[in-house]
Order: structure tokens, then C-alpha cells, then sequence
């Protein structure tokens, strides 16, 4: 199976959630056995020479593509939140997204200092959320170099901020220019 593959079960919905958007819907990928299945695996090859301690995914669908990749990579999880959902102490970071602002936690005892996070999110557009995810992981002592993305929309420029805080990205597939 290969990136096409992927990118042919992703679903693009114009103008959702706002008019002018282009929404990339990987929830029509993650129905098909076959594409989600070979997601977690070639995300899992991809990384299989490093060494992480945990992986740390964004709320929502970070979390449905971090969780299985953990287990393959034999890394513990962390789920960075929305605001209020995590019942103990958290630090928070707000941020900007292509259509709107949101805010983001994560418990303080979820990272010790010097582990190595890998960071996971379905999706990369402007970076937003990932930088908002990087500086919390950051602040907590963690070691940030390598974040993965099923879906890239180089377009949006979040790549280039990610490696200006000398982040790697990797993603699976993209979406340019349409
Ligand atoms: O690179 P960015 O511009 O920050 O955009 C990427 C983020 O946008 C989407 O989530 P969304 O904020 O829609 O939240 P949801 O997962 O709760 O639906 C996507 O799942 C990423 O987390
Ligand atoms: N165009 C888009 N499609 C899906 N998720 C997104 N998050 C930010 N922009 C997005």
C-alpha cells in the first residue's frame, strides 16, 4: 500500500467548518481496516531505529493514530487535552489554528526531564497546534525532536515552523495545491 492509497481514502469536505476551508477528513480513512491499519504500521517502520520514551498526542484524532503507535514502539501515551478535561494539575498553552483558537493542556507529571517525546497528530496545517504542543512538552523537561503527521498541508507553512524549533516532521501523505 502506498501514500496514494492513503491519500485516496481521506476525504476533503469544502468549506467545513468555515467558508473556504478544504477540511482533510481522515475519518474515512480510519473506517477502512486496510489504509488505518498500514498507517500505524508505516509509521511504526519509519521510527523503528529511534528510541522514545512516550508519545504525545493532540486531541481528537491524535489520539486514535497515537495510541496504537505507542503500543507498536513499546512507548507509554500522552494525551494533550482541550481546555478542562484533565483532572489534575496542568500547564496550559492557547493557540491559533487555520479557523479558529483553541487551548490545549497537559498534566505535569506526564513528562520527567530528559525524556524524548515523539509527537503525533493526524494532521498538520498552519503548526499551530503543534507549536502549542511543543512548547508544553518543553516547559515539563521533555526532549522534542521528531513530530509525525498522517497528513501534511505544506500550503498552510506549519513544516517550516516546525523546523525553525528544530522539529523533523514526517508525514504520510499531502495535500497541495487543491
Ligand atoms: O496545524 P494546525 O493549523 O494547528 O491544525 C491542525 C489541527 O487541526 C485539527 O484539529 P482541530 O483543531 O480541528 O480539533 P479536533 O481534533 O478537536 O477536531 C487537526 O486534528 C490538528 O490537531
Ligand atoms: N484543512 C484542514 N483539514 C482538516 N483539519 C484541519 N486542521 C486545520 N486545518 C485543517
Amino acid at each position: 500500500m502506498t501514500a496514494d492509497y492513503i491519500k485516496s481514502v481521506i476525504t476533503t469536505v469544502a468549506d467545513y467548518p468555515k467558508p473556504g476551508i478544504q477540511f482533510r477528513d481522515v475519518t474515512s480513512l480510519m473506517q477502512d481496516s486496510k489504509a488505518f491499519g498500514t498507517c500505524i504500521d508505516m509509521l511504526a517502520e519509519h521510527y523503528r531505529h529511534h528510541q522514545f520514551d512516550k508519545i504525545a498526542g493532540t486531541e481528537a484524532r491524535g489520539f486514535i493514530f497515537g495510541a496504537p503507535l505507542a503500543k507498536a514502539l513499546g512507548c507509554g501515551f500522552i494525551p494533550i487535552r482541550k481546555f478542562n478535561k484533565l483532572p489534575r494539575p496542568v500547564l496550559r498553552q492557547s493557540y491559533q489554528l487555520e479557523y479558529g483558537e483553541d487551548v490545549l493542556e497537559i498534566h505535569k507529571d506526564a513528562v520527567h526531564s530528559g525524556e524524548k517525546i515523539l509527537l503525533l497528530d493526524d494532521l498538520l496545517a498552519t503548526g499551530g497546534t503543534m507549536l502549542a504542543t511543543i512548547a508544553l512538552v518543553r516547559q515539563l523537561g521533555g526532549l522534542v525532536e521528531h513530530a509525525a503527521f498522517v497528513v501534511n498541508l505544506p500550503d498552510l507553512g506549519g513544516a517550516d515552523k516546525l523546523t525553525e524549533q528544530g522539529i523533523t516532521c514526517h508525514a504520510l501523505c499531502e495535500f497541495e495545491g487543491d
